[in-house]
């Protein structure tokens, strides 16, 4: 029962919950074309020595999140960096925000490619309340359809979760052990300059990414936050650089554990019995699971 307010919630009593899911159904339409220079920005940012991208060069998978971005105006922009709530996004009373994790599927036979022009239907498909381990949660899902002018490309789910203002002493997510029977890995150094050219690709001005006084004073964490959206690509990154050649029918990833910049990180993945199922997980220096995702090729 997922939108039952359990007792033990604080902040969101079952009048604001109302408020908020009449959110629900809300939808936006954004246009963009698919440029060269975020894919060679971002080939460079991910260390590949990619041939330089050129019209009709097939966009890898998740780089379409380098488009879409979000132009708002400075006067919009609230404490955390993001755009103040209340817009597309519903005006969730719990101030820190996360990318929780994504269901992705692209359709066979047409790939996102530079000089493509691309359109998103974006449409809040629900708001829901959650009691987690790790204190009150809401959880807001967001559809996303994006055409190209040959149709339908890609069809995602994104997760945006919520959570209460940091307590004094507050562990975070109790952790789970990542697994050792990885067949292919990489490590990741994720230091300021990663993140701050990751922020700049997407444009995201969210300070738990950058501003170490804040993520660590206001949000009470203990170093820079890891983009969730550049450990997904990353992993996905790891997964084209051990299978020449794949390419992804589905992708999904949740985001269980923060990563943060003060520990070096690393990606793993494994081929599943079917030779298509692909697991892939990031792990953290204390050899926590912190995303775990399955991809499968096309
Ligand atoms: C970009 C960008 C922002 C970012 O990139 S932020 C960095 C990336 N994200 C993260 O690091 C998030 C790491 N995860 C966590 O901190 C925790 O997993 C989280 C999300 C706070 C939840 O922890 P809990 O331990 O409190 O949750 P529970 O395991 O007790 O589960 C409670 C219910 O929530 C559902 N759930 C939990 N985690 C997720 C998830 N990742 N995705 C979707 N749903 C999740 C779980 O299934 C439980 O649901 P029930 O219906 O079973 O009760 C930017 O902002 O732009």
């Amino acid at each position: 029962m997922p939108n039952e307010t359990p007792t033990t919630l604080s902040v969101i009593d079952s009048e604001a919950l109302a408020k908020l899911q009449a959110w629900q159904g809300r939808s936006e339409t954004l246009a963009d074309d698919i440029t060269v220079a975020p894919v060679r920005a971002l080939s460079a940012t991910l260390d590949r020595d990619d041939a330089l991208p050129e019209a009709g060069t097939r966009l890898p998978e998740l780089w379409h999140w380098l488009y879409f971005l979000p132009h708002h105006r400075q006067s919009e922009i609230g404490e955390d960096g993001h755009a103040k709530r209340g817009g597309f996004l519903p005006p969730v009373p719990l101030p820190r925000r996360m990318w929780a994790g994504g269901r992705l599927a692209w359709e066979p036979g047409n790939p996102l490619q530079v000089g493509d022009r691309i359109e998103r239907t974006s449409t809040i498909a629900s708001v829901t309340h959650k009691a987690g381990r790790t204190g009150e949660l809401v959880f807001v899902l967001v559809r996303h359809e994006v055409r190209n002018e040959r149709g339908l490309a890609l069809t995602e789910e994104h997760d945006i979760v919520y959570r209460a203002a940091a307590q004094p002493g507050e562990a975070g997510p109790p952790p789970t052990p990542a697994p050792k029977d990885a067949a292919f890995s990489r490590d990741i150094v994720p230091d300021d300059v990663l993140l701050f050219r990751y922020s700049a690709l997407t444009f995201n001005g969210h300070r738990i990414h950058y501003d170490r006084r804040y993520v660590t004073q206001v949000e009470g964490y203990p170093g820079l936050i890891v983009h969730g959206p550049l450990i997904a690509t990353l992993l996905v990154d790891l997964l084209r650089r051990n299978v020449p050649g794949a390419q992804l029918a589905r992708f999904e990833f949740r985001a269980v554990r923060p990563t943060f910049d003060i520990t070096p990180f690393r990606v793993h993945g494994k081929p599943g019995a079917d030779g298509k199922t692909f697991s892939l997980w990031g792990e953290d220096a204390d050899g926590w699971l912190t995303m775990q995702a399955t991809a499968v090729l096309a």
